[in-house]
């Protein structure tokens, strides 16, 4: 995935908000790279530019090689609210992207009572949801909805995975339990992953590259490859290296903010 000098402005004349500054960004495949900086700076905005959600207002924005949106690449997304279609049962909301996405959609009614049900229920377990695929979301905490909506993310085996602060709602415990869950998940197939985050112990935890922008409208300021061994677990984030590394992502951070309010 790569953005070349991309700049987006939402709305036009006076009233336009330039989000993007001239951005360039490049992913190679597997990586994860975490998306951090003041808020609205302009993170969400480029997940929906590589999910082709939105159109930059100038640059190129390539997925898989090609124009983003030229190529069919199968995208995994979760965000702050795990979104679950209240009338669906979890199994079924967790299948949800095989009924719409090729090439499972062509085999969706031979495999969803087969396959494809044995598919989600061994997600579901390995995110410790094993009993609770007949369940409807209102049944299940916050954090066991969001398990459930990293299970639809996945499901069906996505190149990329956009991620929209997933944890952001969630308890400290549930949240850190998470982070050991997608490492899991992503070490199994190794999607390349973007994402958003405010949480900098999770962007170290989880991250291979975290990438630093400035106050909207957003650049990138720094581009820190990290490089603890995997899989990283609760007490990596006390070592010396983590909590230097988190320390120094602040400082770039509250000097990105306080520029931004110097001018
Ligand atoms: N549809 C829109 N119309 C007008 N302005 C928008 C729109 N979407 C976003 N913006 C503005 O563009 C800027 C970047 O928004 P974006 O959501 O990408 O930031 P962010 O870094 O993800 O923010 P946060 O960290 O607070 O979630 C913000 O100033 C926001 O107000």
């Amino acid at each position: 995935m790569e953005l070349e000098k991309v700049t987006v402005s939402y709305g036009k004349g006076e009233t336009a908000t330039q989000a993007l500054a001239e951005v360039s960004l490049r992913a190679g495949e597997g990586d994860f790279i975490a998306l951090v900086g003041p808020s609205g700076c302009g993170k969400s905005t480029i997940l929906k530019l590589v999910g082709d959600l939105l159109k930059a207002t100038s640059g190129n924005v390539f997925v898989a090689g090609r124009e983003v949106g030229a190529q069919d690449v199968r995208i995994g997304m979760a965000f702050q609210n795990p979104t679950l279609l209240p009338w669906l049962t979890i199994r079924d909301n967790v299948m949800l992207p095989l009924k719409i996405v090729q090439p499972f959609r062509a085999d969706w009614r031979q495999k969803r009572k087969t396959e494809y049900r044995d598919r989600a229920e061994a997600l579901l377990a390995k995110v410790g949801l094993k009993d609770f695929g007949s369940k409807f979301p209102w049944q299940l905490s916050g954090g066991m909805q969001q398990r459930a909506s990293l299970c639809r993310a996945l499901i069906h085996d996505p190149n990329l995975l956009l991620l929209d602060e997933p944890f952001g709602a969630l308890d400290q415990f549930t949240r850190e339990e998470l982070w050991g869950i997608l490492q899991t998940l992503w070490i199994d197939t190794k999607p390349t992953v973007l994402l958003v985050t405010h949480d900098l112990r999770e962007s170290a935890f989880l991250a291979n590259r975290i990438v630093v922008m400035s106050a909207r409208p957003g650049r990138i300021l720094v581009d820190e490859p990290v490089a603890f061994a995997r899989p990283r677990t609760i007490d990596t984030t006390y070592e010396p290296g983590f909590t230097n590394l988190t320390h120094k992502l602040r400082t770039l951070i509250v000097e990105a903010r306080g520029a931004a309010g110097a001018t």
